[in-house]
């Protein structure tokens, strides 16, 4: 498969090539130059197959000519083998016709580690075959970081540079990262919102030499890999319920748009979803599109949900661009402008043809809570604030006779001040973690400033090769 940038300026590339990219030189995201698709037969045959069984097979059109479907498949087995459930992604009813897709059975307790534990496996592959290294850098709001640390943490090949606005985590979040001390990680506490980690990110890879210098390569869903790994739960839950005969509807929480998409492009690939519902916290740009067309910055606002607590939402450009039906020079004009003046509205039709598949609502913090509660008492079901929200849309949005299925994607143990306020319990973390408070945390406090992280990264990938 061949990959092609959003803003049509940048190399054309393969899916390894694209791995170890991360960002288009252009500023734009790689997606696949035609979408595989597959037939109602195709889709039947996947039912029943063990979850990584299930994930070798909707990855391997994407990595085609890159890697083999029997390597990924080694792949997908061991990097799921770290799940504490059998099914990896299961499934729970908690009200007549909505359903939960637990996606936080992984080491990090978030649905990030679906995606992660196979890209650092897809990283070792490919740097082992090409005899390469590379430097990740990755900007987090909380759950991105830890997930991508324990993927690389101790690999060989791999430098980890992780940034996350200071004191906008959870605790559980920050020492996640902070106490991984092996040489090839390092922590930044950046004085700032997300949206200025993730922008210092994008500046990093926009500064050529740097970006050559130090081999850069991205986690963050910017990185194409990041989506594709993404797809198969989708894919699991809608069989689960019974597609490819029936459509299901997906609810999703929201904050740079690289899950939801993920749903987006298993419908690209014929699994017959009839709506994808987004919910966002008080950072509401997401939801204040899809209702009003207006895509303004309004500021990042703290939340219970931290790790939605997010502007610029990546990810919607690789939409914007197939609502455009793939017109990259008018994508490159509109994310200019839009970075420039910090609003966007889209013409009319490109706008309808949005809301023909998405549905937005946003929760503030008092209905988050609420919400929480009534998860609690009315279906005994505990959802962190993220997965509240989705629920949330999910109800919203719910039709009947379509199955919807809202995303869980985080453990409540993540958040156990937002838990307590919400319900008075204060969730357990489980005992691969139990000690994390009085493990030793190492990490610097950082201004987001270009010059001083860039040179943080520099630092950090000459003392590791030291140490190593
Ligand atoms: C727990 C949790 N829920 C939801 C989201 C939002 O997902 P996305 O950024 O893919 O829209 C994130 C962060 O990305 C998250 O960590
Ligand atoms: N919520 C994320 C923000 C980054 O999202 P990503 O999916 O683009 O990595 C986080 O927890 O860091």
């Amino acid at each position: 498969m061949r990959y092609i940038s959003t803003r049509g300026n940048a190399p054309v590339r393969d899916f390894s090539s694209v791995l170890l990219a991360g960002l288009a030189e252009d500023g734009g995201l790689y997606l696949p130059e035609s979408w595989p698709e597959l037939s109602v037969a195709q889709w039947r045959d996947l039912r029943g197959l063990p979850y990584p069984e299930l994930a070798a097979r909707i990855i391997a059109p994407f990595a085609e000519g890159s890697i083999t479907h029997d390597v990924l498949l080694k792949l997908c087995r061991d990097a799921y083998s770290r799940f504490d459930h059998p099914a990896i992604v299961p499934l729970t009813q908690v009200e007549d016709g909505l359903f939960v897709q637990e996606l936080f059975h992984g080491p990090t307790l978030a649905f990030k580690d679906m995606a992660m534990q196979l890209l650092g496996r897809l990283f070792d592959h490919v740097l082992n075959e090409r005899d390469e290294k590379v430097t990740i850098v990755g900007a987090t709001s909380g759950d991105t970081g830890s997930a991508a640390i324990e993927a690389c943490r101790g690999r060989e090949r791999l430098n980890v540079v992780i940034l996350h606005p200071e004191g906008r985590t959870s605790e559980v979040q920050r020492r996640q990262m902070t106490t991984v001390l092996e040489p090839n990680v390092t922590n930044l506490a950046v004085q700032g919102t997300f949206d200025d980690c993730q922008d210092l990110v994008k500046a990093m890879f926009a500064d050529g030499p740097f970006r050559t210098d130090m081999h850069l390569s991205a986690v963050n869903s910017i990185n194409w890999a990041r989506i594709a790994a993404q797809v198969p739960y989708y894919v699991y839950a809608a069989l689960a319920l019974g597609a490819p005969d029936r459509e299901v509807s997906f609810a999703v929480p929201t904050g740079n748009f690289g899950n939801v998409l993920a749903a987006w492009v298993a419908r690209r690939m014929g699994l017959p979803i009839r709506a994808l519902c987004v919910g966002s916290n008080r950072n509401d740009i997401l939801s204040r599109f899809l209702n009003e067309n207006d895509m303004s910055i309004h500021g990042v606002v703290p939340s219970l949900s931290p790790s939605m607590d997010i502007q610029v939402s990546s990810n919607f450009e690789r939409l914007l661009f197939e609502l455009l039906d793939r017109n990259a020079a008018e994508c490159a004009r509109i994310m200019t402008e839009f970075r420039k003046t910090g609003v966007m509205k889209v013409a009319t039709p490109v706008w309808d043809r949005a809301n023909a598949l998405f549905h937005g609502i946003s929760l503030d913090d008092a209905a988050t809570e609420a919400e929480i509660r009534t998860l609690n008492t009315r279906s005994h079901y505990l959802a962190d604030p993220h997965t509240a929200i989705g629920i949330a849309a999910g109800r919203a949005f719910r039709e009947p006779g379509i199955p919807m299925v809202a995303m869980a994607t985080a453990h409540p143990a993540k958040f156990p001040d937002a838990m307590a306020q919400a319900t008075g319990i204060r969730p357990a973390l489980p005992a691969s973690l139990a000690d994390l408070y009085d493990r030793p945390e190492r990490y610097s406090v950082v201004p987001a400033d270009l010059n001083v992280i860039e040179d943080r990264v520099r630092t950090a990938v000459l003392s590791n090769s030291k140490a190593g």
